[in-house]
């Protein structure tokens, strides 16, 4: 079934009302499009968890900090509606621009402390942008649950740390990364890679799985891996950003001692810019 499409918020919250007085439990999985496996996953886990399922689409000017990254995003609607179809969603939710950024807005929702680092400090004001479009499709949604993938983990974190802040009455839940089979993690950026891309792309994904199994094995580390990120660069990206052991749950830079971790990475490859994390199992 093909989920409407609406565009405007009177229409969701025509909908949004309707469900709420059948004490319906929402579920939103909030996107910027270009829909693949990845975000599939969380539609389908929603659906598995509520009575009923809005996907936002909105490509978020305010997130991005680098304009050409705006430019190429791809926009594909109608794909995505049909990629949804199978996955029997009630609402897919396009807003208007002036919808989330009406004439004179004027708020901007800043977290501190986890917007510091990795994300935050290679993409400046990013964080903002996010956690300010956040909590608007929280509020106009109005949804009891919403799905995030682990694939962004700082992102999850800092989603759900406003949520609670804000007292937005929202469960913010994280699902696992879903990876192509060369382990890649499934991202709309990669559609800019050539053949070759592709190739090195996984490369990462490899270099990132040996390097947990060395912590999990307990073999000595430097939490910023200087070894993994020359591999990295000999393997043809062109840049690491960074490739760094984390506390999974303040996301400070850990002794590898401290568990739970994660190890997490960015780096560049044509041009086009890969994030991923990975856990490290308990000692
Ligand atoms: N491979 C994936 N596995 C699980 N969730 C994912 C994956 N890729 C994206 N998501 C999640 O889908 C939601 C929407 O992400 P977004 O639209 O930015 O897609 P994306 O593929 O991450 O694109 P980008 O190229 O911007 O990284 C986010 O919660 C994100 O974490
Ligand atoms: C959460 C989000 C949809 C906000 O624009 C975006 O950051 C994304 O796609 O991960
Ligand atoms: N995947 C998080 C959204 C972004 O890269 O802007």
């Amino acid at each position: 079934m093909t989920a409407p499409i609406l565009r405007r918020l009177a229409d969701l919250r025509a909908l949004t009302h309707e469900w709420r007085q059948q004490r319906d439990v929402i579920g939103v999985v909030p996107t910027m499009g270009a829909l693949h496996q990845g975000h599939l996953s969380l539609a389908e886990a929603a659906k598995a968890d509520c009575d009923r399922v809005i996907v936002t689409i909105f490509v978020n000017p305010k997130q991005f900090n680098n304009p050409e990254d705006l430019t190429n995003y791809p926009r594909t609607e109608q794909e995505d509606a049909g990629k949804l179809a199978p996955y029997n969603i009630d609402a897919i939710y396009v807003p208007d621009p002036d919808e989330i950024y009406p004439e004179g807005f004027a708020t901007t929702v800043s977290v501190s402390g986890l917007t510091d680092v990795m994300e935050g400090e290679f993409r400046p004001g990013h964080f903002d942008g996010v956690a300010t479009v956040v909590a608007k499709l929280f509020l106009q949604t109005q949804a009891d649950r919403a799905y995030f993938g682990e694939k962004d983990y700082q992102q999850l974190m800092i989603v759900r740390r406003m949520a609670r802040d804000l007292d937005i009455p929202i469960e913010v839940i994280g699902c696992p990364t879903v990876r192509e089979s060369s382990g890649l993690a499934m991202s709309s950026r990669n559609q800019r890679l050539s053949e070759k891309g592709l190739v090195i792309a996984a490369v990462k994904h490899r270099v990132m799985r040996a390097l947990v199994q060395a912590l999990e094995d307990g073999e000595e580390f430097d939490v910023v891996a200087p070894q993994a990120q020359a591999d990295l660069l000999a393997a043809g990206f062109s840049e690491v950003e960074y490739l760094q052991l984390r506390c999974a749950e303040t996301l400070k830079l850990l002794p590898i001692t401290d568990r739970p971790a994660r190890l997490f990475a960015a780096a560049l490859v044509e041009g086009v810019r890969l994030i991923d994390n990975l856990p490290v199992s308990p000692a």
